[in-house]
């Protein structure tokens, strides 16, 4: 049997990091994803391993089954329970295990928490059962575009798809989506994959990847939003390598070091996305006058938030350069994701002429980031269950 999932990343409008700390983030989910085929070994395949293909790294990892059953004697090949177990001590030192045997690149080390991850969400619903997993994705890894959430959303989807917990038309041809409810099983799923891989992720990351459109969150619980109000956004990649584990973990020591100015600092971000929210779930409208007021309010809730990240320390000399230049042009932008590098979104208004968005990406390439655009907004995560040829 073959199944393929594929799972959006993200943009966080606002609120990152404060959303750790309880404050409302609103993120939305952008057309760019990761993709995961999953195929069980047949009889006639004659594989007795596991197999994980990270494709665009060129990098292919294999576990023996009876490796698998030594570090969890307790596994079975078919899936106990549909509820997430969260990852013990034992089992994490287990996977430290089966990861520490692969002798990943030291220059791509950062994989190997990904590699954990899926080995965790693997062993947990399909134990030992041989197969092949193979990933690819549009998304950069490590820039604050949601790369491992939606790579864990993709892997739960793949893996739970395969499973009685959830039950979906395997004659239908194409892309199809998940029921409310067992997207809520892949989500609750996917965040114990992010736990893996970020230490402490408020959610919102997985969320998005697997319900879509927009979502204002907070602690947990979400308001979906349809994009009444079209946002173009424009995405610059300084392609400086983060990671999101450290960033929050430098967020949680400040906060620990001061914390009466932190909480001051999260309240006025919960400030902001709230009002945020409204706006975005304001009707829309066809009215120019009404739009470029609805687009100047965003753009200065946007300073204010990247105002408020510089002060939790996780802006940076890149981003500050992407800051200096849009705002020559008077566009206002701010960090997305994680920061301390990665991605920076600036809002492009309607009336923004193209010429001038011409020449904003010219003069940001020329300092050597990537710039692109995205749609904003789309569908979660989808399974296909068609087999290629
Ligand atoms: N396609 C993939 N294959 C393997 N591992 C992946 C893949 N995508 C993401 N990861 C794992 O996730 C890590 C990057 O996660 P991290 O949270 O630091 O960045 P991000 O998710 O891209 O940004 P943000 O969390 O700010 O949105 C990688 O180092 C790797 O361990
Ligand atoms: C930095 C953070 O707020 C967003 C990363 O995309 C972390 C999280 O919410 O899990
Ligand atoms: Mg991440």
């Amino acid at each position: 049997m073959e199944v393929k999932a594929r799972a959006p990343g993200k943009i966080i409008l606002s609120g990152e990091h404060a959303v750790v700390h309880g404050s409302t983030a609103v993120a939305a989910s952008i057309n760019l994803y990761t993709y995961v085929t999953l195929r069980f070994s047949t009889p006639s395949d004659d594989q007795d391993s596991l197999k994980l293909v990270l494709k665009d790294e060129g990098l292919e990892f294999s576990w023996p089954t009876n490796r698998i059953k030594q570090e969890f004697p307790e596994s079975s090949a078919e899936p106990q329970s549909p509820a997430p177990p969260s990852c013990s001590v034992e089992s994490a030192k287990s996977i430290a295990s089966l990861v520490e045997g692969l002798n990943i690149p030291e220059a791509k080390i950062a994989i190997a928490s990904g590699v954990s991850a899926f080995l965790w969400l693997y062993t947990s619903i399909h134990g030992f059962k041989p197969a092949t997993v193979s990933f690819t994705s549009e998304l950069p890894m490590g820039s604050g575009l949601g790369s491992s959430a939606s790579f864990c959303v993709a892997l739960a989807a793949a893996l739970l798809a395969c499973t009685d917990f959830v039950s979906l038309d395997l004659k239908q041809q194409g892309w199809q989506s998940f029921q409310e409810k067992q997207l809520d099983l892949v989500n609750k799923w996917a965040f114990e994959g992010e736990k893996i891989i970020h230490g402490k992720p408020s959610g919102i990351d997985n969320s998005v990847s697997a319900y879509g459109n927009i979502i204002s969150f907070k602690s947990g619980s979400m308001t979906h939003m349809k994009a009444n109000t079209l946002l173009k956004m424009l995405i610059t990649n300084t392609k400086v390598g983060r990671n999101t584990k450290a960033l929050v973990a430098g967020v949680s020591e400040r906060m620990l070091r001061h914390p009466d100015a932190m909480a001051f600092v999260f309240s006025a971000v919960d400030s902001i996305s709230q009002e945020l929210t409204l706006i975005l779930q304001s009707p829309a409208s066809d009215d120019v006058l009404s739009v470029t007021q609805k687009e100047e309010k965003i753009a200065e809730l946007m300073e204010m938030n990247q105002g408020l990240l510089q002060s939790m320390g996780v802006s940076h000399v890149t981003i500050e350069t992407v800051l200096r230049t849009t705002l020559k042009y008077k566009l206002a932008s701010k960090l997305t994701g994680a920061g301390g590098g990665g991605c920076v979104l600036t809002l492009l208004p309607t009336l923004l002429s193209g010429f001038v968005v011409e020449k904003v990406i010219a003069e940001l390439e020329s300092c050597g980031f990537q710039c692109f655009t995205a749609e904003i907004g789309g569908k979660g995560v989808e399974i296909n269950f068609e087999v290629s040829s």
